[in-house]
C-alpha cells in the first residue's frame, strides 16, 4: 500500500502475462522514439515515415503526435510553460505504457524545454532485457532544422501569425526551443539540403536495429 501523488491507499497489481512475454510475442523490444524539434521541422513526416518503415519490417509501432493528441487526451492544455510541461509528462507516461505493451512508440512533439525532456528520461530510465543487456528505452531524435527553413515552409501559416503578433508564445519566435544536449540521433541538413523523410526514417530504423530493438531472442 502506498501514496502516489494525490492518491492514497493504492496497490500495484501484477498480471501473469508480462512485458517480456509481450515482447517475445512481437519479436521486438518496446521503446519510445521521441522526435523533438521546431514546428515545421518535419517531426510528423518522419514519425509517419518511420512507422511505415517499421511496418514494412513487420514491427508494431504507434505514433503519438502532439498536434493530434491535443484533439483528445490533451485538449484541456494550451501552450503556457505549465501546460507544455503537463503535455510532455502525459505523453511520456503514455509512451511508457506503449513501451511496456511491447510497441515501438513514436512520439512527435515540439517538446521545447530541456527539463521536461529530462523528466521523461527519468520516467523511462533503462530497460532490463532478458539477455541482461541494458538499453535506454527512450531515444531522443532531434530534428535540427534551422528556424529559417521551418519558417519558410510555414505549412499552417502559424509563423506568419506569430511574426504578426497574432499568436503569442510561439516556439522559436517568442517562446524558447532548448536544443537537446544528449540526444541519441540528430538529423539535420546535409550541404544545405534536407534529407528525404525515407532516408531519415531509414537512419532511425537502422539505429533501432543496431541497438537490438527490432528482435527479441
Ligand atoms: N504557441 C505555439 N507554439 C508552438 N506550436 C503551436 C503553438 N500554437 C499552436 N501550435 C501548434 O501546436 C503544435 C505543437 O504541439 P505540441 O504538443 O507538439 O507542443 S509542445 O510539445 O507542447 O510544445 C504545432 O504543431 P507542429 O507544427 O506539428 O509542431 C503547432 O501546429
Ligand atoms: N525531410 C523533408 N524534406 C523536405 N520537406 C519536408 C521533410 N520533412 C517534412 N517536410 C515538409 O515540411 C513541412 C512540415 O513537416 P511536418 O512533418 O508537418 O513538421 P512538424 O510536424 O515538425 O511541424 C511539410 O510540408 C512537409 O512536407
Amino acid at each position: 500500500m502506498s501514496t502516489v501523488g494525490n492518491s492514497t491507499n493504492i496497490f500495484w497489481h501484477e498480471c501473469a502475462v508480462g512485458n517480456i512475454d509481450r515482447q517475445k510475442l512481437l519479436n521486438q523490444k518496446g521503446c519510445v522514439v521521441w522526435i523533438t524539434g521546431l514546428s515545421g521541422s518535419g517531426k510528423s513526416t518522419l514519425a509517419c515515415s518511420l512507422g511505415r518503415e517499421l511496418h514494412s519490417r513487420g514491427k508494431l509501432s504507434y505514433v503519438l503526435d502532439g498536434d493530434n493528441l491535443r484533439h483528445g487526451l490533451n485538449k484541456n492544455l494550451g501552450f503556457s510553460a505549465e501546460d507544455r510541461t503537463e503535455n510532455i509528462r502525459r505523453v511520456g507516461e503514455v509512451g511508457k505504457l506503449f513501451a511496456d505493451a511491447g510497441l515501438i512508440c513514436i512520439a512527435s512533439l515540439i517538446s521545447p524545454y530541456r527539463k521536461d525532456r529530462d523528466a521523461c528520461r527519468a520516467m523511462l530510465p533503462v530497460g532490463n532485457f532478458i539477455e541482461a543487456k541494458i538499453h535506454d528505452y527512450l531515444l531522443y531524435v532531434f530534428m535540427n532544422m534551422p528556424l529559417e527553413v521551418c519558417e519558410e515552409r510555414d505549412v499552417k501559416g502559424l509563423y506568419k501569425l506569430a511574426r504578426a503578433g497574432k499568436i503569442k508564445g510561439f516556439t522559436g519566435i517568442d517562446d524558447p526551443y532548448e536544443p537537446p544536449l544528449n540526444c541519441e540521433i540528430e538529423l539535420t541538413l546535409a550541404d544545405g539540403i534536407c534529407p528525404s523523410p525515407i532516408d531519415m526514417a531509414g537512419q532511425v530504423a537502422s539505429y533501432l536495429g543496431e541497438k537490438g530493438f527490432l528482435h527479441y531472442d
